[in-house]
């Protein structure tokens, strides 16, 4: 099981180290914090949180991050624990004794907290994967359009709760989406009545002008509109205002199942951070990969 300080014997430094790259590559780009993230979940809901996702595919696999709905994955994730792994390594105590499952949930931890968010413990001793099949991510992440049956279908059978499924939806406070992943929204959403009604009128405007029809595919535009770069409970005022990106995002106002949670964290942010945290913690022991299942990677991309 997993545990915190897991490393205190074994390379003692370990959180400071990845913490360390973690704020260089942020300084370089704000991109690290969302695309961390969004690596971070992805990895866990397929094979469990096991770094099968940074895999690179070979002649004989195509890996997880070659499904398509991996494709959007933005490469500053997979190079912020690279760029952590490669520190790691160049302490001698710490070189290859560390998981690149380890180094990216410490790695999101950080970004969640550079970004304004809550810092948390986060408990360590996750082995690498030795499995990384693109075929495997079929049907194990949500899609944008889904109901809210749906999304608690699919964090329940990772453990996760109607609340942990919220609170961990509010990672939609920063980053990007392309327009593709909400167009149906926007332009066709149902015979005879193009918007979704649960879409604000003044924010689904300003949608169609950023992602005109026939916009170029790579056009992707901030998901929180109004701090997209704060981590931050702006994400449920959002949603109480019809301003979520998502069918995904707007279900949890408009269900009368979810609503009153979305309501009570847009008016306390405590509560939220709370909720995420534990939230959090919960998403990063899915899976994990103890004894001969797993391994710790010399290089992250790569089955030793
Ligand atoms: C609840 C169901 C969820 C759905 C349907 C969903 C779907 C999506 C979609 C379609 C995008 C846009 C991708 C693109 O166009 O590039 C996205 C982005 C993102 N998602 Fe989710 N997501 C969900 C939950 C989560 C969770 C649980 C997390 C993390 C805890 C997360 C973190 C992110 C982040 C940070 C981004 C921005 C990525 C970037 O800017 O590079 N999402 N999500
Ligand atoms: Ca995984
Ligand atoms: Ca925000």
């Amino acid at each position: 099981q997993l545990r915190q300080n897991f490393y205190a014997n074994i390379c003692p430094n370990v959180e400071n180290i990845v913490r360390s790259e973690v704020t260089k590559k942020f300084q370089q780009t704000f991109v690290t914090v969302p695309a961390t993230l969004r690596l971070f979940f992805h990895d866990c809901f397929v094979q469990g949180c096991d770094a099968s996702v940074i895999i690179a595919s070979t002649a004989s696999n195509k890996a997880e991050k070659d499904h398509p709905d991996n494709l959007s994955l933005a490469g500053d994730g997979f190079d912020t624990v690279i760029k952590a792994k490669a520190a790691l390594d160049a302490i001698p105590q710490c070189r290859n004794r560390v998981s690149c499952a380890d180094i990216l949930a410490l790695a999101t931890r950080d970004v969640i907290a550079l970004s304004g968010g809550p810092s948390y413990a986060v408990e360590l001793g996750r082995l690498d994967g030795l499995v990384s099949r693109a075929s495997d991510v079929n049907g194990r992440l949500p899609a944008p359009t889904f109901n809210l049956n749906q999304l608690n279908s699919l964090f329940a059978a990772n453990g996760l709760t109607q609340q942990d499924m919220i609170a961990l939806s509010a990672a939609h406070t920063v980053g990007f989406s392309h327009c593709e992943k909400f167009s149906n929204r926007i332009y066709n959403f149902a015979p005879g009545r193009p918007v979704d009604p649960t879409l604000n009128r003044t924010y689904a405007t300003q949608l169609q002008a950023m992602c005109p029809k026939n916009v170029d595919p790579r056009v992707a535009i901030n998901m929180d509109p109004i701090t997209p770069r704060a981590f931050d409970n702006v994400y449920f005022r959002n949603l109480q205002q019809g301003m979520g990106l998502f069918t995904s995002d707007q279900v949890l106002f408009s269900d009368g199942r979810s609503r009153p949670t979305v309501n009570t964290w847009a008016r306390d942010s405590q509560a939220f951070n709370k909720a995420f945290i534990q939230a959090m913690t919960k998403l990063g022991r899915v899976g994990v990969k103890t004894g001969r299942n797993g391994n710790i990677r010399r290089d992250c991309g790569a089955f030793n």
